[in-house]
């Protein structure tokens, strides 16, 4: 099989940094390297912020919510507005680690379950995630048998498979087929069945809300619209449940396979663990939990996590972007509607911007006095107008939930598993091969 880091590196030298192919008639322009890329999305940001239409993702969300919406004012409206409300999480009384915390206990419950065995992680990294989004969205988690909540999952799951598919792929390269009875349809009933989940939770909102006091990201939409009203504006029932799929959808595989990621590269790396583990033990001494401002105390973690995204590589080709006008880049003439697809991969693993580009190394992120140091190269939120909105909230998330995690057990290589296979799958987010984990409860805790 081939992986898609090497493959990706491989195109980098034979075609340099810009350069393009064709998705059926479509001319695409793919950028390599941190100075195209950069260019392109931080230089020239408006003119490369648009997003590709008639791909059959555009089509399933109608260029709506925030994702696959093109530059323009209902993107700049509801990208605003999600920004600013994640930000000010704190929505009621709960801050945004209050609720991270409140799952993270049950990762530990689901742990300690497995003390002493092994488990493969990957469904329950991803309820988690799931579940994250849920209490900001609706403003409650669900418990990981919750029937509604695992078939939302399970909808999910199935769209996404579609959606990287061979039949989506004959979707964005024949149109012609587009109107045929094929196996790609399928597609849109699960999307419809998704948005009847949302719509149905924004109608019960609506029944138990008290307008001004938000509990959750809902609420604060449905204050929004009570503010500016009908007239003109972008924000609608018919948006907010485009947006909510599209927070859902985003934030919950990219978190959970980052996870995954760091603690297979943990598990065979034990060293980086203990010291990891004692940084975190020196840190909080007595405390119960950790908190997000404690990440400035602890450079070697930050390290291990910011090296486990460096790694994990989760969305490689971001998601594309189109030109908005005629523009150009690196010398080269790029028309308006032009697509384009940023690398992030090429550049996690640029030779010259790392000290150790295809290796899990934390030393990737630390000067020559032991403090963390973030290299410009670390893209793997993307960057510019478009950068991922999610990317405060993922950070947290990582940091509270690899502390919490690495405090309280020690992670390793169940031995009857034989060598570990650290090959990724591709998928709408870059995954690691299902492992398993083995988990040792700490004494000291
Ligand atoms: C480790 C976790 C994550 C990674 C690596 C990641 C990465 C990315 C990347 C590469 C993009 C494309 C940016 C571009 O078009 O140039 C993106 C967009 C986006 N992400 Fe994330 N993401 C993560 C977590 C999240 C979370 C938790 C949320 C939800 C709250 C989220 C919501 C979004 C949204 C809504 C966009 C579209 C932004 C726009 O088009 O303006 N992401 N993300």
């Amino acid at each position: 099989m081939i992986q898609y880091n090497n493959f990706s590196q491989e195109l980098k030298r034979r075609y340099g940094n810009v350069f393009s192919l064709y998705i059926g008639s479509r001319p695409v322009v793919v950028l390599n390297g941190l100075e195209a890329v950069r260019e392109a999305l931080v230089t020239r940001t408006a003119e490369f912020s648009g997003r590709p239409n008639h791909l059959m993702i555009s089509d399933i969300t109608e260029g709506k919510g925030v994702i696959m919406a093109d530059f323009g004012s209902s993107w700049r409206d509801h990208r605003r507005f999600a920004l600013t409300t994640l930000r000010n999480f704190g929505l009621g009384k709960r801050s945004m680690e209050e609720r991270i915390l409140e799952e993270v206990s049950h990762i530990c419950s689901e742990l300690e379950r497995n003390a002493g065995s092994s488990m493969d992680p990957q469904h329950l990294f991803h309820l988690a995630a799931s579940n994250i989004i849920c209490s900001v969205i609706y403003g409650e988690r669900f418990e990981y048998d919750n029937p509604v909540f695992l078939t939302l999952i399970s909808r999910i799951q199935d769209l996404t498979k579609i959606a990287i598919g061979p039949w989506a792929m004959l979707y964005d390269i024949i149109p012609a087929l587009r109107a045929l009875p094929l196996p790609f349809k399928k597609a849109f009933h699960i999307y419809d069945e998704i948005k009847e989940h949302a719509q149905k939770a924004v109608t019960s909102h609506k029944s138990s809300r008290v307008p001004g006091e938000p509990r959750d990201l809902i609420d604060c939409y449905l204050d929004q619209i009570d503010m500016i009203g009908d007239g003109g504006s972008t924000f609608n029932d018919v948006q907010m449940v485009f947006l909510l799929i599209d927070l859902f959808v985003a934030g919950t595989d990219t978190t959970s396979n980052t996870l995954r990621c760091a603690m297979l590269h943990l598990m065979t790396n034990q060293h980086i663990q203990e010291r990891c583990h004692r940084e975190i033990e020196d840190v909080l001494e007595g405390r119960s939990y950790a908190l997000f401002e404690d990440r400035h105390a602890m450079p070697y973690v930050q390290a291990m996590i910011h090296e486990s995204q460096r790694m994990a590589d989760t969305v490689p080709l971001s998601v594309f972007h189109k030109t908005s006008c005629n523009t150009q880049l690196q010398g080269y003439q790029l028309p308006q509607g032009t697509m384009v697809i940023p690398n992030l991969s090429s550049v996690l693993h640029e030779e010259g911007q790392w000290k150790f580009p295809q290796e899990f190394n934390p030393d990737n992120f630390l000067n020559e006095d032991g403090e963390f140091v973030k290299p410009e190269a670390f893209l793997p939120f993307s960057a510019g107008s478009r950068v991922c909105l999610g990317e405060g909230l993922a950070r947290t998330e990582l940091f509270l939930i690899l502390v919490t995690l690495l405090r309280r057990f020690q992670f390793v290589w169940p031995e009857q598993e034989g060598a570990p296979n650290f090959r990724k799958v591709f998928g709408l987010a870059q995954a690691q091969k299902p492992y398993c984990l083995g988990v040792r409860l700490r004494s000291s805790q």
